[in-house]
């Protein structure tokens, strides 16, 4: 049951560090704007070397948090001074909050204060609540700049360092404000995800599952055999972290600005983002990957209730999500009771919404998910009302 400070000290990770047999790489193809995203061990040190490749002669900002400042911005500094590359940084406090328009306007005011050029770039150390930030303010200061994501958690190895959504969230909603805008370089360094609490690296194993449950039934069946080697840093570990990348990478190329296809890659956000606006974005009662957790658990009983899937399917779903540690249910959630109307406030302003009719990522079975759009709001609350009553 989610609970407590999410960035818990490392000492209590409970996990050995990574062994990483050889470094990956992978290529997110978008003609002029293509990039790599490598993941290995140790990178960070080399993130100098690496971004002075891709932009030649860049000035850098460096917008973090405090809990990933003290445990490896020193390196990322020493990297960037040893290949040459002038930096100054920003250090904001950690947790959703931050992605605000305050931390916008202070991010976009340091991007100005050190007189970056478009040809210079914001390079985001931290995870998803940093990168989709610092992206935000590179794709807005001087109409947009270089960006480079070094993304710490797992979360944003996976799933938020690649792919160019950035933004931040409102009192009325998730992610309402932001624009697309790649990144020139996302360098994961895994040796970071030993300092994870192990409920930080549970929730970003939920956006891992997301992909097996998507469309890849053999990757399900890879989580389900390996989920003990993958939290106890195993080349596993890597691996995984390499094919939900491929995976992102390929719906990324196919439909960069959520036409159609990307929207997939929300399966179990609707019912995720509601339950994290629900909570005020209290970590202590919710992080994201939770969120997508129980919001991953519903969208396949929402399915098995819509006749669409079996009982089975979800059932194996919601236990594997519980193995991980990771929270399945509405009522896993500590604090006060969630009101079903909040939920649907929530749900009416999700961005998949079109001319008014609601849109949800259902599912046929394990990796058989689809769009379904025109969902009947009196489904979802029906839906909703026998969640609550548990
Ligand atoms: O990259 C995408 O597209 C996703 O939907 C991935 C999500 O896991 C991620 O949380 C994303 O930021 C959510 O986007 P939103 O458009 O629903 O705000």
């Amino acid at each position: 049951m989610p609970a407590g400070d999410p960035s818990a000290p490392a000492a209590h990770a409970g996990h050995a560090p990574a062994r990483v047999d050889k470094e990956h790489s992978v290529r997110v193809e978008l003609g002029a704007r293509s990039y790599d995203i490598l993941i290995g061990e140790g990178l960070i040190d080399r993130a100098g070397t690496e971004v002075a490749a891709r932009l030649p002669g860049a000035r850098v900002l460096v917008v973090t948090d405090e809990r990933v400042a003290k445990l490896h911005l020193g390196r990322l500094e020493i990297a960037l001074s040893g290949a040459g590359i002038a930096s100054s940084t920003l250090v904001l406090p950690a947790g959703e909050t931050t992605k605000s328009f305050a931390h916008l306007e202070r991010s976009v005011d340091a991007i100005l204060e050190a007189r970056l050029e478009r040809g210079d770039a914001v390079v985001a150390l931290g995870g998803g609540v940093i990168g989709d930030l610092a992206g935000f303010a590179s794709a807005v200061a001087k109409r947009g700049m270089g960006f480079v994501q070094v993304p710490t958690t797992l979360l944003a190895q996976v799933d938020s360092s690649v792919g160019g959504k950035t933004g931040i969230n409102t009192p009325r909603g998730k992610n309402l404000v932001g624009a697309f805008h790649q990144p020139a370089l996302v360098l994961s360094d895994v040796a970071t995800l030993d300092t994870l609490s192990p409920r930080e690296f549970a929730a970003g194993y939920a956006e891992v599952v997301k992909y097996g449950l998507i469309d890849r039934p053999d990757f399900f069946d890879f989580l389900e055999k390996n989920r003990a080697a993958i939290f106890a840093g195993g080349p596993e570990r890597a691996e995984a972290i390499r094919i939900s990348c491929e995976a992102k990478a390929a719906v990324v190329a196919a439909d960069e600005e959520e036409h159609g296809a990307r929207a997939l890659l929300n399966l179990g956000h609707t019912f995720g983002h509601a339950l994290e606006r629900a909570v005020g974005y209290d970590a202590a009662r919710l992080v994201h990957g939770e969120g997508v957790s129980i919001g991953m658990a519903l969208a396949h009983r929402f399915s098995v209730k819509l006749g669409l899937a079996t009982g089975q399917d979800a059932g194996r779903v919601a236990a594997h999500l519980r193995a991980a540690g990771l929270p399945t249910e509405i009522s896993a959630i500590p604090g006060p009771a969630i009101g079903r109307e909040t939920l649907m406030e929530a749900i009416a302003q999700d961005k998949k919404v079109s001319r008014g009719r609601l849109t949800f990522i259902l599912t046929r079975g394990i990796g058989r998910s689809f769009l379904a759009g025109g969902v009947d709001p009196a489904e979802v609350e029906g839906f909703l009302d026998e969640e609550l009553s548990q």
